[in-house]
């Protein structure tokens, strides 16, 4: 038997990530967008606002004729017109003349500001509207000026930017009715074992239920891939071999789940073997999942990933999802990397390094992360809380509550562009 060679987590991913691939790009409906990433820079076509408007609802007037008025003297202007959002007062106003205006409208020709309703006095003379205030106003008072929010020109949106609720609305503010977006990596899930259920039958002795797959699906989503998901498969060789081939014909990536150490039915690495597929290592430095294999056939990524459900899910979020980001041109394809205060001992030695499932939250204004369980590469229960991963190097005796620790962040959309360069053995 040939003696699997560990490799550091950060050549590991080095090695994944020489195999990156763009992905096409799509128009889809502006309602579709959120949730995507962008394919191309938005640059902005006119200012925002395009026109000088008015941000209360009041009078504008032209402020050389407020100059005089005080408490003791008001000034009275006649209202010639109002304006509502949305229309245009098309006469230029003159001398003691005031537009009623709403908040939203453009500042009508000759005025230069405009006074909150508050302020003013409003009643009739003669049949004839009029308005009155008690002080002067400077010219720009109360004036949204054209451009002040977004020049033209400007670029607001760089491509592979995530498309969060505020790109919505840029998008719908320059008219993207269709939205440019990368068109989603398609993700091949198989699960392979002999012992596996589907959830929905009844437990048997020495059978477990598929977790792996469920998890898997949503833990491409969660990345902003789609998912193919072909079932799971007995360990059986030819089975499988033939099963990998046909889909990956439909994919742009396979993920396997199980099957990849050095059991008498742990078959990925003779299915590699078999479809010609070049191994790009199998044995990383890492706990859990030491056992992830990559392979790569005609530049198509395999990633078989331990059956052991914290060793599948770590293997896919340091090695999977950077592809996916990374297709999308997003500049931060890795998880996002914080340094935190370690919540609780981690007494177990660690001759690789370790990604503890955690749970990191903030405590005055401090990132706190706390181991979230059971710790075995087999747990599945440590995962629902987990939010974080710790990151312990190796060769160490164990960490004590109170150090500070690595962390990457599962739930953060922003991601990190490298986060594997110096990361510390933990300090006080
Ligand atoms: N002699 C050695 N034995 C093992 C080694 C080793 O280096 N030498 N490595 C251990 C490590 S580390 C891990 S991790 C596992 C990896 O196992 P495989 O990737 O080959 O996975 P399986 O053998 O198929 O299953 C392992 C474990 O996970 C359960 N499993 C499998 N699929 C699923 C699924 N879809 N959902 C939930 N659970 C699943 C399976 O029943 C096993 O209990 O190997 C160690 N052994
Ligand atoms: O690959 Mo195993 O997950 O190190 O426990
Ligand atoms: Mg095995």
């Amino acid at each position: 038997m040939e003696k699997r060679q560990p490799i550091p987590v950060a050549e590991a991913v080095h090695r994944v990530m020489d195999y990156a691939f763009p992905a096409k790009k799509e128009l889809v409906p502006l309602t579709q967008a959120h949730g995507r990433f962008i394919a191309e820079a938005v640059r902005a076509d006119h200012d925002v606002p395009a026109f000088d408007r008015s941000p209360y609802d009041g009078y504008a007037i032209r402020s050389i004729d407020s100059k005089e008025a005080s408490s003791e003297h008001p000034v009275r202007f006649q209202v010639v017109g109002e304006i509502g959002a949305g229309y245009v007062y098309d006469e230029v106003v003159g001398h003691r003349q005031a537009v009623r205006i709403m908040t939203g409208a453009p500042i009508p020709q000759g005025c230069d500001a405009v006074v909150m309703l508050e302020l003013t006095h409003t009643f009739e003379e003669n049949q004839q509207m009029c308005m009155s205030i008690k002080r002067n106003f400077e010219a720009g008072t109360n004036i949204s000026y054209k451009g002040e929010d977004v020049q033209q020109g400007a670029v607001l949106i760089e491509k592979g930017q995530y498309i969060n609720p505020g790109v919505m609305a840029l998008l719908a503010t320059f008219g993207y009715e269709q939205v440019p977006v990368f068109r989603k990596t398609v993700i091949g899930v198989m699960a392979t074992g002999s012992e596996l259920l589907d959830p929905g039958e009844p437990l048997q002795p020495g059978k477990i239920r598929n977790s792996n797959a469920y998890m898997m699906m949503a833990q491409i989503e969660r990345a902003g891939a789609e998912v193919k998901y072909f079932g799971k498969f007995s360990d059986d060789l030819e089975l499988c071999i033939e099963n990998v081939e046909k889909a990956l014909q439909e994919v742009d990536m396979l993920i396997t789940t199980g099957g990849v150490s050095v059991g008498d039915y742990d078959y990925l690495p003779a299915i590699y073997e078999a479809i010609n597929a070049k191994v790009l290592f199998n044995k990383v430095a890492m706990r859990p999942g030491s056992v992830t294999t990559v392979a790569a056939r005609e530049g198509q990524l395999l990633f078989g990933l331990s059956g052991n459900p914290s060793a599948c899910y770590v293997g896919f979020e340091l090695f999977v999802r950077p592809i996916i980001r990374t297709a999308y041109s997003n500049s931060q394809p890795h998880l996002r990397r914080e340094q935190a205060i370690l919540g609780k001992d981690f007494t177990k030695a660690n001759p690789f390094t370790r990604f503890v499932r955690a749970h990191a939250y903030y405590e005055k204004g401090q990132l706190v992360a706390v181991p979230s369980g059971f710790d075995k590469s087999s747990a599945v229960s440590s995962l629902a809380s987990a939010n974080a991963f710790i990151v312990l190097p190796g060769g160490s005796r164990g960490y004590e509550k109170g150090m500070s620790v690595t962390v990457l962040l599962l739930e953060d959309l922003q991601g990190s562009e490298w986060p594997w360069d110096n990361i510390e053995k933990s300090y006080r």
